[in-house]
């Protein structure tokens, strides 16, 4: 049973994958999210960028069934979320902690095969699949510890890609990465949710990878975090390490967005 492409087509009825409406989020008392409204269509590659702590991560979480709103309504497939979903795979910076040191890399991709409850004959195949498509064809056997940093980041891609996920949600995944890995890692992730047909939220304090990467880039405001801008990133694809980061378009952006930082910076000093 080969899994069925997450959807790239859109939705006959046009709604969208994602929609938070007028998200509020209080923890210990405090509100961090407030008044958040988002829509992202199925497919569509959304980077989010903000100042520390302007609430980044918890968006993320919120994304992901792991916190319930304090006020407004997180949106899934036309449903509101309750819980976490095995359809919505979350990547981490920390990819140490996500896999399994005990396990080789075959076996870290069939712990998502056996969450999904993928029949046992056909799991050797998609471990395969699965590992050649992160460029680890041959390095099955090996143990997180065997591998590097680049390496056990695409493992988690590749686990993740396993859960055959409609929503792939990204939190810095590359940021301890040096720059060529990190470079490398952006264009297989484009690659694989072109190919999936995935829609992607990613978290990054990288500007200029947010632009590179996305379709839609929104830089939260802090404290409350909200959305302070909203770019449409109309840069051709497939995008090029080279080319694109010299387009005057994507000059005009990174502008944009780095005066957007300062400024929210400035603001919560
Ligand atoms: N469980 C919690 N209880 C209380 N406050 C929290 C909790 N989790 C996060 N916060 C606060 O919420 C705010 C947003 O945190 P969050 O981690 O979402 O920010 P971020 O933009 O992802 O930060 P960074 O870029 O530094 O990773 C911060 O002020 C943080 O201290």
């Amino acid at each position: 049973m080969k899994p069925a492409p997450a959807m790239a087509e859109p939705h006959p009825d046009g709604t969208p994958l994602y929609r938070f409406e007028q998200v509020s989020l209080s923890l210990g008392g405090k509100l961090i999210i407030d008044g958040l409204s988002l829509d992202v269509r199925r497919g569509e590659f959304v980077c989010i960028v903000g100042a520390s702590g302007c609430g980044k991560t918890t968006a993320l979480r919120l994304a992901a069934g792991l916190y319930q709103p304090s006020g407004g309504d997180v949106r899934f497939d036309g449903k509101t979320m309750r819980t976490p979903r095995q359809d919505i795979a979350i990547i981490f910076q920390d990819y140490g902690k996500a896999l399994l040191p005990w396990r080789t890399a075959s076996a870290n991709i069939s712990l998502a095969l056996e969450a999904a409850k993928v029949p046992k004959s056909d799991r050797p195949r998609l471990i395969r699949e699965g590992l050649a498509k992160v460029g680890l064809g041959d390095h099955g056997d090996k143990y997180p510890a065997e591998m590097s940093g680049g390496m056990q980041q695409r493992l988690q891609i590749a686990r993740c890609l396993a859960q055959n996920p409609q929503a792939l949600l990204m939190d810095e995944p590359f940021g301890a990465l040096d720059a060529m890995t990190r470079q490398s890692l952006q264009d297989e992730v484009l690659m694989l949710a072109a190919d999936t047909g995935a829609t992607v939220i990613f978290v990054t304090h990288d500007l200029e990878e947010a632009i590179y990467l996305g379709d839609r880039v929104i830089g939260l405001l802090p404290h409350p975090g909200r959305i302070g801008i909203e770019l449409k990133v109309d840069l051709p694809r497939p995008r090029n390490q080279l080319t694109t980061r010299e387009e005057p378009e994507f000059l005009r952006l990174r502008r944009i967005l780095f005066d957007f930082i300062k400024a929210s910076e400035g603001g919560a000093a």
